[in-house]
């Protein structure tokens, strides 16, 4: 599956542009401000429904303007899709593929699959766990839609048991039948999603450590970790502990809402002890095994959008990068950097042809 062109209208800095892209690597060069990032963003809304950066989708609209849109043609399975977005300010957003609306956005999603590594990848490092969960089960749901559907039936059981929590704080009374009939169900709930979890990391974590060692050629260790608190015991058992504790706290305390994907660099965590080039080197290779993982679950190859990638690290473990992306099992690539003489010298030095496109203020230019 591969992007052949876009037209933006009022989309963030862009009035207007048309840019007509190559099979293999994209490169948008230019200074800071440009407008780079926005094209990256563009196709990210395109393929997702929604901005990697802003959830509001008001604010891609160009400043003044009333209505932005978005359209581009992919090749999918040796068909040709179209597919055009709009958003008039104060509206719903339209989405079509080949001219004819779609009743839920929820349709598209996974149709055109995508990985974005960007410098905004760093909460996933910095922030608190519900980033990470957020990582595992946003992969998980572009590859089971049922994964979703799960989730959102967990937190409205978790929901129903905390606001019986915060009933039987005011009127001190627990009704016992009641909380047994929520516990049932927030098990059976949890126990899937934590089913689905495990089995999700046990096929990811190889993946990840492929691309990590890859990259850095074993420079050093790093590891992935779940933990979670239904790998010691029963999610009843933990419920059933924990009631006492809840009841203070008035919400519940253990499942699978605790959740936590554990980063290490040797033995420590690598947000307090990993250089930036390390942590970004671990990010690139969580999101390349995001790639990987996608590629073995869906019938095809996802678009890999690549931001601001060379900075922070050294020449080393850029040349492996791209060697990788470029000459391995990838399929289309957009990279967005600064320097248009960096990005020749990387591609000319793997010997890859790259498709310039030059930015300036929201203006492209064919290189
Ligand atoms: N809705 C909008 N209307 C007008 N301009 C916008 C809108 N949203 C963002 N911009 C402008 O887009 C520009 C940022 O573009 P972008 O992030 O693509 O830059 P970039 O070329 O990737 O820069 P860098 O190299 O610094 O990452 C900013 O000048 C910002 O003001």
């Amino acid at each position: 599956m591969w992007l052949k062109n876009i037209t933006l209208l009022n989309f963030k800095n862009y009035s207007s542009a048309e840019l007509r892209f190559a099979k293999t690597v994209n490169a948008f060069v230019g200074n800071n401000g440009a407008g780079k990032t926005n094209l990256l963003d563009a196709i990210h809304y395109l393929c997702l429904c929604k901005s990697y950066f802003n959830p509001i989708d008001s604010q891609q609209i160009k400043a003044d303007e009333d209505l932005f849109l978005i359209q581009g043609d992919f090749d999918r399975q040796e068909k040709n899709e179209k597919i055009t977005c709009g958003l008039k300010r104060n509206q719903k957003k339209q989405f079509k593929r080949n001219k004819k609306e779609y009743d839920k956005l929820a349709h598209h999603i996974g149709l055109f699959p995508l990985v974005m590594i960007s410098p905004y990848d760093v909460n996933l490092i910095m922030d608190g766990s519900e980033e990470r969960r957020k990582f595992i089960d946003n992969v998980i749901s572009q590859t089971d839609s049922n994964y979703l559907d799960e989730l959102i039936i967990y937190n409205k059981h978790l929901l129903n048991r905390n606001s019986l929590l915060k009933q039987v704080a005011v009127t001190r009374k627990l009704d016992v039948t009641l909380l047994q009939i929520l516990d049932e169900q927030l098990i059976v709930s949890g126990n899937k999603i934590f089913e689905k979890r495990k089995q999700f990391l046990l096929d990811f974590i190889p993946l990840f450590n492929q691309h990590y060692s890859f990259i850095t050629e074993d420079a050093e260790q790093v590891s992935l970790n779940y933990q979670s608190q239904l790998n010691e015991q029963k999610f009843e058992d933990l419920l059933n502990q924990s009631i006492e504790k809840d009841r203070i706290l008035e919400r519940t305390t253990t499942g699978i809402h605790k959740d936590e994907l554990l980063f290490a660099i040797g033995d420590m965590p690598l947000k307090k002890f990993g250089s930036q080039g390390q942590q970004k080197s671990f990010l690139i290779a969580l999101k390349l095994a995001q790639y990987s993982y996608l590629q073995k679950f869906r019938a095809f190859k996802p678009l890999l959008l690549l931001d601001d990638i060379f900075d922070k690290l050294d020449d080393h473990r850029v040349r492996k990068l791209m060697e990788m992306v470029s000459h391995h099992d990838f399929g289309q690539i957009f990279i967005t950097d600064t320097g248009r003489e960096r990005v020749l010298s990387v591609f000319k030095e793997i010997n890859v042809e790259v498709t310039l496109f030059e930015v300036e203020n929201g203006m492209i230019k064919h290189a």
